[in-house]
C-alpha cells in the first residue's frame, strides 16, 4: 500500500442547513510542498480550511495528517499537532505592538503560568530570554524587523497580514494554511510576501494557501487545487490549471476579476 499522504482532506463535506458550501472535495498535501486553493468567490475555500483546522465540524469525511485523523479534534489540538493558520482579514492584537504580539503567541505555546510569569520568576525569565530570541527570528523571516515597536493596528493592511503570518509561525508548524495572504497587498509586496511563502517551505514546512492572485498562485505553487461550488473540479500542476477549460469556464462564469 502506498503510504499515507501528509495531508489527506478524504471526501470531506460541509452543509449549512440547505447550503452545501462543501460538496464531496478529496486531495492531498505531499510534505514540504506548496499547493494552492483555488477557485471563485463562495467556491468553499474558507470552508475548507476551516474543516481541517477544526473550526467547523464536518458534515462528512475526514482529514488525516500523516495518516492520524484530525477531523473531529478540537482547533487548538489540530494546533498541537503542528498544523496552525491566518485569517482572512487577520487576527492579530492590534492594539499591542508588533513585537507583544509574537511575545503573546509564543507565550501561549511555552509552558510557563500565569502566575509565574506574572511575579518574573526565575523560570519565566528564562523563558522570556528565549522568547526574546524567538521574536527576533520571527520579525526577521517575515521581514518587519523595523517595525517590532509598531501599535500593530496602525500599520498598513499588508504589515498587518505579514504579522498574522508571524503569529501562526510562532506555533512551529509542519503545516502552515494561509487565507488569502497577498489581499491588500501592491505588486512589490505581493512579490515579498511570495518570496517569504517560499522561504517558510524551504524551512522544512509544508503551506497550503487560498489565493485569489493569480500571478502569485502561478508563481510559487507546486500544484494547484480548484474547486467550485463546493466540488474540486481540477488538480494539477500551475500550466496544467491555467490551460484547464473547466476552470477557464468557472472563472470566465463568475464575477471574478482576478
Ligand atoms: N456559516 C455559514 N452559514 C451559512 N452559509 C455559509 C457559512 N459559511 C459559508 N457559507 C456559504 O458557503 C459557501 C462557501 O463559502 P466560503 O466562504 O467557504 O467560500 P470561499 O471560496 O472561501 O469564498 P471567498 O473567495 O469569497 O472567500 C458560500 O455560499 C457561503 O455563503
Amino acid at each position: 500500500m502506498a503510504s499515507e499522504p501528509f495531508l489527506a482532506v478524504d471526501h470531506i463535506a460541509k452543509h449549512f442547513g440547505g447550503v452545501k458550501a462543501v460538496k464531496d472535495v478529496t486531495f492531498t498535501v505531499n510534505r514540504g510542498e506548496i499547493l494552492g486553493l483555488i477557485g471563485p468567490n463562495g467556491a468553499g475555500k474558507t470552508t475548507t480550511f476551516n474543516l481541517i483546522s477544526g473550526l467547523l465540524p464536518l458534515t462528512g469525511g475526514e482529514v488525516r495528517l500523516e495518516g492520524r485523523r484530525i477531523s473531529g479534534e478540537r482547533p487548538d489540538r489540530i494546533a498541537s499537532l503542528g498544523v496552525a493558520r491566518t485569517f482572512q482579514g487577520t487576527r492579530i492584537f492590534p492594539a499591542l505592538t508588533v513585537r507583544e504580539n509574537l511575545e503573546t503567541a509564543l507565550l501561549a505555546r511555552a509552558p510557563v503560568g500565569f502566575w509565574a510569569d506574572w511575579f518574573g520568576l526565575p523560570a519565566a525569565r528564562a523563558i522570556h530570554a528565549a522568547i526574546g530570541g524567538e521574536v527576533t527570528n520571527v520579525l526577521d523571516f517575515i521581514g518587519l524587523s523595523a517595525q517590532a515597536e509598531r501599535i500593530a493596528g496602525d500599520m498598513p493592511y499588508a504589515h498587518q497580514s505579514l504579522l498574522g503570518v508571524g503569529l501562526a509561525l510562532a506555533l512551529k508548524p509542519r503545516l502552515l494554511l494561509l487565507d488569502e495572504p497577498f489581499a491588500g497587498m501592491n505588486p512589490n509586496e505581493t512579490a515579498g510576501a511570495a518570496a517569504m511563502v517560499q522561504r517558510i517551505r524551504d524551512s522544512g514546512v509544508t503551506v497550503l494557501f487560498v489565493e485569489h492572485d493569480m500571478a502569485a498562485v502561478m508563481g510559487i505553487c507546486d500544484r494547484i487545487v480548484v474547486v467550485d461550488q463546493g466540488s474540486k473540479i481540477a488538480e494539477g500542476a500551475p500550466a496544467e490549471i491555467a490551460a484547464n477549460p473547466r476552470v477557464i469556464e468557472a472563472y470566465l462564469g463568475s464575477d471574478e476579476d482576478a
